[in-house]
């Protein structure tokens, strides 16, 4: 795996005078943000706080109106993109098996059959899914299918993962199984940067925090700090239960 913040000076993820509107009303509106250091960053906010809008933008799946994203101080050419790889809300997966789904990954990096197999039923193991290799991957659960989705994003060998809401849809359980593979990953050395309004989750997760609301940052900082003493008096209020309107 690739580790951005060895191999350059520059911030793993950097975003200058980063803006977008529509029909005239400013959506997102970040002027200067870095990512550094190991993460898991949370990307944390209430509903329609420009997080999504951030995120796709740091994957290149959106073209901002003005503003630049880089990753290790390269422009998102398809290259460092090819780094980068990103788990939705909502899994995305091929009508095929479970096994088949990471198979598909796994021949784009050019492996040779025995080496896909190996690493097929390391994956597997690691989601858990190594008795539904052969099922079609349309009929797993909610959990299962999201696991699959993470494992199949692993299978790619990203520097950096991007995860949007990746539990919003699941129950407790599933929950927990999706934030672990998450920190493993973080641990093993992955850069993970993760959308989710759950402030539950994020104090779980997070070394450090993006906080934001109404397209823009609001304060960022180590999860430690900005949790046990936010700045922001909107901040406080919304990490001890309030809304944040
Ligand atoms: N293509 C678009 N056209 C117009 N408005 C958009 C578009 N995409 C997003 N928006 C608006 O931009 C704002 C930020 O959306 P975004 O999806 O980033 O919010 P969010 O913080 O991820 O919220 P949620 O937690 O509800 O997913 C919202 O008001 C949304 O309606």
């Amino acid at each position: 795996m690739r580790d951005f913040s060895v191999m350059t000076d520059h911030p793993i993820l950097s975003v200058r005078g980063l803006s977008i509107a529509r029909d005239g009303k400013a959506l997102l509106g970040v002027d200067h943000l870095d990512l550094d250091g190991p993460g898991p960053t949370i990307i944390l906010g209430p509903n329609g706080a420009g997080k999504s809008l951030l995120l796709r933008c740091l994957h290149g799946l959106i073209t901002p109106d003005r503003g630049t994203v880089t990753q290790g101080g390269q422009t998102l050419t398809d290259q460092v993109r090819a780094g980068q790889a990103m788990v939705f809300q909502r899994p995305v997966l091929l009508r095929r098996s479970v096994a088949g789904n990471l198979d598909f990954v796994l021949r784009r990096r050019g492996l040779s059959r025995a080496a896909r197999k190996t690493e097929c039923e390391g994956l597997l193991a690691q989601g858990g899914l190594e008795d539904k290799a052969r099922q079609s991957a349309r009929s797993l659960s909610g959990g299962e299918a999201q696991r699959l989705a993470i494992l199949r994003a692993l299978a790619c060998k990203p520097s950096v993962l991007f995860l949007d809401e990746p539990t919003s849809a699941l129950d407790p359980q599933a929950t927990q199984e999706i934030e672990q593979m998450v920190l493993r990953a973080s641990d093993q050395g992955l850069r993970v940067v993760m959308v989710t309004h759950d402030i539950g989750q994020a104090r779980r997760l997070a070394r450090d925090v993006v906080m934001m609301h109404g397209g823009r940052v609001v304060e960022q900082g180590l999860a430690a700090q900005m949790f046990a003493a936010p700045e922001n008096g909107m901040i406080r209020r919304f990490l001890s239960g309030g809304l944040m309107v």
